[in-house]
């Protein structure tokens, strides 16, 4: 399953420009730009990127999967000049959350750092509220040694280009693989800026996982498993991935057994909860929150033997939830009729 339109936009298509936030995925040819759109948001596996064609147009992806994730991710073929004039940039920019820069790891990275600059440095002077993302992607080439050594030169000698021409921006830098988990953590941390009901979100997971004796929680998005909060706590890698892949596990037994007969679906509704005892003393809890959103919390074995009381919080916790949907909901329907 993906997500809404794929379509090839052209210049003139590009200039209907829609109101939901937009984060544009760049960087030179063959970094990977596509491949992580394919596998993040349609499910692709990563071995089939090795045939996927370069991009000769922009494609514009809608990704409406929930009330808080709302947005377009436009991916720049790289051998694109984004700032040619005849290309109407300043306006595309004007409605630009973020963008990913994508760098290949394993490729020399001269030329990407200075398209990175110019990127960085043109926008900037467009629209100085976009995030800048930075991808150090492929990262699955290189051992543990060489991967710190690239994150630390892309990182040292971006700061200090920008410091010396005098920009004031911060971007930020992610290492990245579609071949693990980290793709999908990044993407997270991207979406995650552009949800002004982020602190809300994470202040009613902190509440969530003290009251309950939790050790850690995600609010996951069902299709993408892009994780849309957690709360304070450090995000381990592993324990994201499991919850991830409880997830997988929940929807694939209820299509196989939780279906009826020639129904079709997602096997994911109202009813989708699922308890996981792991052999390391830890349990994995899962309930729906929403037709796109799953709590998936990791908690110790001993703590779970008052999951009555874990399952009223999470009632608390749901209805909390809705709230915050029907405040944003009701706030954009006052939008519309203000503007109407
Ligand atoms: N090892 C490795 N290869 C990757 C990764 N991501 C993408 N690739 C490969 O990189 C190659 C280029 O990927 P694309 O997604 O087509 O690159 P692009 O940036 O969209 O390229 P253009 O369309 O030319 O701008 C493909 O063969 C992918 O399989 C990754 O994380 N690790």
């Amino acid at each position: 399953m993906g997500y809404g339109d794929e379509a090839q936009v052209d210049g003139e298509q590009s200039s209907q420009i829609e109101n939901k936030p937009k984060i544009f995925l760049m960087g030179l040819k063959r970094s990977g730009k596509s491949s992580i759109q394919k596998v993040v948001f349609h499910k692709m596996l990563p071995n089939e990127t090795l045939f996927l064609e370069t991009t000769n147009k922009v494609v514009k992806n809608d990704i409406s999967n929930s009330s808080f994730v709302q947005f377009q991710i436009w991916d720049f073929p790289g051998q694109l000049d984004f700032f040619d004039p005849s290309f109407d940039y300043e306006h595309i920019l004007n409605n630009c959350g973020a963008i990913v820069f994508v760098i290949d790891a394993q490729d020399e990275i001269g030329e990407a750092l200075q398209k990175l600059h110019q990127t960085i440095s043109k926008v900037y002077q467009v629209n100085p509220n976009i995030h800048f993302e930075v991808f150090i992607h492929k990262s699955d080439g290189l051992s543990d040694d060489h991967k710190i050594d690239r994150q630390r030169d892309i990182q040292q000698k971006t700061t200090e280009d920008l410091m010396d021409a005098n920009i004031n921006v911060h971007p930020s830098f992610y290492v990245t693989s579609i071949y693990d988990h980290s793709i999908f953590e990044a993407f997270s941390k991207v979406i995650q800026k552009l949800i002004p009901q982020l602190p809300t979100l994470e202040n009613l997971l902190d509440v969530f996982i003290s009251r309950s004796r939790i050790e850690k929680a995600f609010l996951v998005d069902v299709v993408s498993k892009i994780y849309v909060a957690t709360d304070n706590s450090p995000v381990d890698m592993q324990t994201y991935e499991l919850c991830s892949d409880m997830i997988d596990v929940v929807i694939d037994v209820s299509c196989i057994y939780g279906l009826k007969e020639e129904e079709e679906g997602l096997g994911y509704d109202q009813e989708s909860h699922s308890v996981i005892k792991l052999n390391n003393g830890m349990v994995l809890y899962l309930r729906e929150v929403n037709k796109y959103l799953a709590l998936v919390c990791l908690l110790r074995e001993t703590n779970f033997d008052k999951h009555g009381l874990i399952d009223y919080n999470f009632i608390c916790f749901k209805k909390a939830i809705e709230e915050v949907f029907a405040r944003k909901t009701a706030s954009r329907k006052k939008g519309k009729k203000i503007t109407n």
